[in-house]
């Protein structure tokens, strides 16, 4: 039985370019999730972030290492969801047909699928538009039907890559929100990859500095944050540890350099 969620051991991987030169992105890497922990991974560009993620969720095979994700607790397997930056959705499908699209790729969609969808369609206000097509809706809504896609598979674990970029702040702030709840009601684990240092204190338990190349966790800091009731996006940024984090993060950031550090 895995202590964590996601283990991720020794971690190896090199990409080769045309001319024959290997680039070695990770050597030994390692890297854990807890259940219902969110850990933000920040890095400059280049770093590896999104290698990382294409290892984790097997789009790529590291060269060496292990990547284990642990059980449900009733000891079913856990899954992994991956979401990018872009919605992705299906023009030509409704609001609903894209929800259940991740389903109807592995198996035949059920009445109940679709009755799970609709519910979760209207937990993030899109009940109204489940008939329509993405073209009608905002940038903050389509991502919305691309979150409740991801999280109808039903995932242990969720991989964000840049989720929110695109995305005014208001409609940012109100989608970290429903993150942040996920870990609350469904006991989720999340790993979000952001730019964004004010998102990745606001929403995470821990931040990773990647940096280096061959990239290592050049520095590891949880986030602990002073605020009245449960913690949310907007609360989060007034807590007084706020700001101290927010330079320890960028002054990390700022020292590791990808094309010097580590090599
Ligand atoms: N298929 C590939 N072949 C060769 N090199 C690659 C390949 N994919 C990524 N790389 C290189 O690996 C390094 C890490 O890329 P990666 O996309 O993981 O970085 P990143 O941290 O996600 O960057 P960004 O923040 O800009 O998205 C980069 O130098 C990139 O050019």
């Amino acid at each position: 039985m895995l202590e964590n969620l996601l283990e991720v051991n020794n971690l190896s991987h090199a990409f080769i370019k045309a001319n024959g030169e290997e680039i070695r992105i990770f050597r030994n890497l390692n890297f854990h999730v807890g259940q219902a922990e969110i850990v933000a991974i920040v890095g400059r560009s280049g770093a590896g972030k999104s290698t990382l993620f294409n290892l984790i969720s097997g789009l790529l095979t590291p060269s060496a290492g292990k990547i284990s994700l642990g059980a449900r607790p009733d000891g079913r397997p856990g899954s992994i969801a991956y979401m990018l930056q872009k919605d992705l959705l299906l023009p030509w499908r409704t609001i609903l047909e894209n929800a259940v699209l991740g389903i109807e790729l592995q198996r035949p969609v059920t009445d109940a699928d679709r009755t799970r969808a609709l519910a979760m369609l209207a937990r993030y206000g899109l009940e109204s538009v489940a008939n329509a097509y993405p073209h009608s809706l905002s940038g903050g809504m389509k991502q919305r039907v691309a979150l409740t896609r991801t999280l109808l598979s039903d995932p242990t674990v969720v991989l964000l890559d840049e989720p929110f970029s695109a995305l005014d702040y208001e409609t940012r702030l109100m989608l970290e929100n429903d993150v942040i709840s996920l870990t609350r009601t469904d006991r989720t684990s999340i790993i979000l990859v952001t730019h964004d240092i004010d998102e990745a204190i606001a929403m995470s338990n821990r931040i990773v500095v990647l940096g280096g190349r061959p990239a290592k966790i050049t520095r590891e800091e949880h986030i602990v944050l002073s605020v009245e009731g449960d913690r949310d996006a907007v609360t989060a940024r007034g807590a007084r540890e706020f700001p101290v984090y927010h330079k320890e993060i960028w002054n990390a950031l700022r020292a590791s350099d990808v094309a010097h550090a580590g090599v």
